[in-house]
């Protein structure tokens, strides 16, 4: 396979439950040789779409015409090497990022074009995961979840101003996250690994429709780094929301995606599914980055 993998960023789709259209058009179905599933039928349509993504700071280009799909339940890593524009694109995506051409669609929302209260509800809709957590350590993990359906309620009180339905739901996440025992825990008292597990529920809390995690294992041990994008990927299939990941180690990104792409300098060099890649597919995005400047292993010797 050539080192830049110009592919179609479009994969074939991968069924999830009642996918939500990013774009009213409906994707032109592929011929049909057989009578078709009901998966076949419930095709699914990229959430997120990304079109020819301009992003510039000042006069400096950061994302050049940058295309990306994003699919229900599928678990997609970004890769590229510090500086290449990775959390732009993230944060592109809800609304964060200085767009300077192209088109940003989301779970129906034209991210170019959002007044201040569809952005507020575009950024409900989507669950963000943070490198540091961004947990408040002196609160209980219980009320770190339960933050996450603010998003939804409004101004609320704090003490005793959630509902008994959302202290339920936020135990639920927990224990799906495999930390209910340690509700009534300052989030502070916790392993990195399981702060994490907190920031994941929280995002779930907020009834998500698509996940984007920016580098949500690099404060973690391999083994914890592991068992979190483990769990963020069976998140992905179970509830059928794209999940987008970005990553500095190679290993982890081929072990934990369906599909990956990669950008340097700020453009898109490699979108294709993961069991088609190897890592020195992926050197392409790193070439003459012996190291990132923040100290980061560039992951091609991961
Ligand atoms: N708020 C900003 N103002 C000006 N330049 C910025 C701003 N945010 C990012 N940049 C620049 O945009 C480029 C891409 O940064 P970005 O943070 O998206 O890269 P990244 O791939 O996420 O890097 P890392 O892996 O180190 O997190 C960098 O040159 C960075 O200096």
């Amino acid at each position: 396979m050539s080192a830049a993998l110009r592919m179609p960023s479009v994969p074939a789709p991968l069924v999830a439950a009642d996918p939500a259209p990013a774009d009213p058009a409906p994707a032109t179905p592929a011929p049909m040789t057989s009578e078709p599933s009901t998966g076949e039928l419930r095709q699914a349509l990229p959430l997120i779409t990304v079109r020819d993504l301009r992003v510039a700071y000042d006069t400096k280009p950061v994302l050049d015409h940058v295309d990306l799909d994003l699919f229900p339940g599928e678990m997609v890593a970004l890769l590229g090497a510090s500086g290449s524009g990775k959390s732009t694109l993230m944060r592109s995506l809800t609304g964060f990022a200085p767009i300077s051409g192209g088109s940003v669609r989301v779970a129906g929302h034209d991210v170019t074009n959002l007044r201040r209260g569809e952005l507020r509800t575009l950024r409900s809709e989507v669950g963000q995961v943070f490198q540091q957590f961004n947990l408040v350590p002196r609160m209980s993990v219980l009320t770190n979840v339960l933050a996450g359906a603010l998003h939804h309620a409004g101004p609320i009180n704090w003490v005793g101003g959630f509902s008994g339905a959302d202290r339920r739901r936020a135990l639920a996440l927990l224990d799906r996250v495999g930390i209910a025992h340690k509700a009534s825990e300052p989030a502070r008292s916790l392993s990195g690994g399981q702060q994490q597990r907190v920031a994941i529920a929280r995002a779930l809390m907020q009834r998500p429709r698509a996940i984007l995690a920016d580098e949500p294992v690099a404060s973690l041990d391999p083994k914890l780094a592991d068992a979190v994008l483990a769990l963020l990927r069976q998140i992905a299939a179970e509830d059928g929301i794209p999940v987008l990941v970005s990553l500095h180690v190679l290993p982890l990104a081929l072990a934990h995606s369906d599909r990956i792409v990669g950008l340097r300098h700020g453009e898109m060099l490699v979108s294709a599914r993961t069991s088609e890649l190897d890592a020195a597919d992926l050197a392409v995005l790193y070439a003459d980055d012996a190291h990132d400047g923040h100290g980061h292993a560039t992951g091609a010797a991961a």
